[in-house]
């Protein structure tokens, strides 16, 4: 009898920090597809991101292990913080599925603020045709994930699935500034990340 694949899910993140934001779309992704596990991948250098602007990797590594711990089906990946130069996620899957072997099917989880810059991806033709992806609907992010879908979504093997998850309009840019101002990040992050946060003193 044929064994069914395996589903991993892939969150890939900056994590600077890591919010309920993004636990809430995992969660929701992982029960909508029946994924085996999602795979947490917290970015040494974010291809699109100032290198100078992010908290250094160990911290958001901690943080998200700290936020996803209690999660039986939630895991960390540091297969990005061992690799030096640009996170792409190319290298990233094309590393898992040497690891994980053909056989596992992989689904990229991101929000659509992300799926706008998809064009701009490194190798983003041999990234569809090694990975599915599944785009967390954001508020007004709509019309842009038509756009790119349209754009790619016919282009690789695999195709970007979009997928309505509970909306929160939260962002570590803004968990960031209210740690500045001096107001309260409460309920937005787990709480282990909160005292994490104010243990090391960091986004003061
Ligand atoms: N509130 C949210 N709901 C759904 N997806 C989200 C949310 N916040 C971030 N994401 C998605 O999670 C992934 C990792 O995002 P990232 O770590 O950059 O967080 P961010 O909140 O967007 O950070 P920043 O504000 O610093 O840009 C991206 O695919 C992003 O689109
Ligand atoms: O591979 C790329 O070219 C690429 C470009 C931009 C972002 N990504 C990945 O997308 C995920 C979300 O990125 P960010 O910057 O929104 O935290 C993270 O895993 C990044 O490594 C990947």
């Amino acid at each position: 009898m044929a064994h069914a694949k395996a589903k991993v899910g892939i969150m890939g993140g900056t994590f600077d920090p890591i919010h309920v934001g993004h636990l809430v779309t995992a969660e929701a992704v992982r029960i909508e597809y029946k994924l085996d596990k999602v795979l947490f991948i917290p970015a040494s250098n974010p291809p699109h991101k100032q290198e100078s602007m992010v908290t250094p990797a160990i911290h958001r590594y901690i943080m998200t292990v700290m936020a996803t711990y209690s999660n039986p089906h939630f895991f960390v990946s540091g297969i990005e913080l061992e690799r030096s130069g640009p996170s792409y996620t190319v290298d990233t899957v094309r590393g898992l599925i040497d690891c994980y072997g053909a056989s596992t099917e992989f689904y990229f989880i991101t929000g659509a603020d992300a799926v706008k810059d998809l064009p701009s991806w490194q190798e983003i033709d041999q990234l569809l045709d090694l990975c599915y992806f599944v785009a967390a609907t954001r508020p007004g992010c709509i019309s842009y994930i038509d756009q790119v879908i349209k754009q790619f979504g016919v282009k690789g093997r695999r195709s970007i699935q979009r997928l309505a998850t509970p909306e929160l309009e939260i962002s570590s840019t803004d968990i960031r500034e209210r740690i500045k101002k001096g107001r309260s990040i409460k309920y937005i992050v787990p709480e282990s990340v909160e005292d994490y946060i104010y243990k090391e003193g960091l986004y003061r």
